[in-house]
């Protein structure tokens, strides 16, 4: 039985999480990324990996499942978990928009409809704008919805922008950047304070490292 579970959201962020594991001299000698085990152990039997649905991260920290999760900062604050995020791991990066059509205005005499796989986010960034919106929820191919009159703008993740350039869509309004965040659950930051606090200071320095 391990000490410490980890989960990681099957997809993008698993390599580059696998990575600064490995540069911190924690390694999972059975993890390939093509794999259908859902269950990874490290070399010393301390940690052990499960990989889940990204979106699905905050919940198993938040819960307790799991100790510590990697996840997008999008996904944690669509969540709205109450876990403790302790630390910008710095890959995964891409930033919140709002796009839409060129040229696309706001009329303040109808209700602005927003679609997105984020409507607390895009609830959120409108509500401190002071304008009320309709938001709908989407799982994906957010892009086509103001194409096809589904809604008037999207709140979306833009990372090299080509998404948008071959919708013809343009980013409208930047609102936030975005990389891999650390979360801990609360509970665990207190019983497992050692082994929680040493995995934190490894991250921060493989981190560093690639970062100078
Ligand atoms: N181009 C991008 N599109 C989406 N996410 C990106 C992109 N670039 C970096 N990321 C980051 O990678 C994280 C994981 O993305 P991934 O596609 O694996 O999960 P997901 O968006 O929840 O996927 P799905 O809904 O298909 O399971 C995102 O939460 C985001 O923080
Ligand atoms: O700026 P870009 O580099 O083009 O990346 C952004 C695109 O990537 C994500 O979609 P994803 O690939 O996760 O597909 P889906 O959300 O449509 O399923 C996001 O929702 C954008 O559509």
């Amino acid at each position: 039985m391990s000490e410490i579970t980890i989960a990681l959201g099957k997809g993008r962020l698993e390599s580059f999480t696998l990575q600064t594991f490995e540069k911190s001299g924690i390694e999972f000698p059975d993890f390939t990324e093509d794999s259908r085990k859902l269950i990874f152990n490290d070399r010393d039997h301390i940690y052990q990996i499960v990989l889940v649905k990204a979106s699905d991260v905050p919940t198993y920290v938040e819960k307790g499942a799991a100790d510590i999760g990697i996840v997008g900062k999008d996904t944690l604050e669509e969540s709205g978990a109450d876990v403790f995020e302790v630390l910008d791991l710095g890959f995964g990066r891409c930033k919140f928009a709002v796009a839409g059509l060129p040229g696309e205005t706001y009329d303040s005499s109808s209700k602005l409809t927003v679609a997105s796989k984020y409507p607390k986010v895009a609830k959120d960034y409108y509500h401190k704008k002071g304008v009320s919106i309709e938001t709908i929820k989407l799982n994906g191919s957010v892009e086509l919805a103001p194409l096809i009159g589904l809604s008037d703008v999207i709140v979306d993740i833009v990372e090299t922008g080509k998404t948008l350039k071959e919708n013809g869509l343009v980013v409208l309004e930047d609102i936030s950047e975005i990389s891999a965040r650390l979360i801990v659950n609360k509970a665990s930051f207190k019983t497992k304070t050692d082994r929680i606090h040493w995995f934190i200071d490894e991250m921060s320095k493989a981190v560093e490292q690639e970062t100078v």
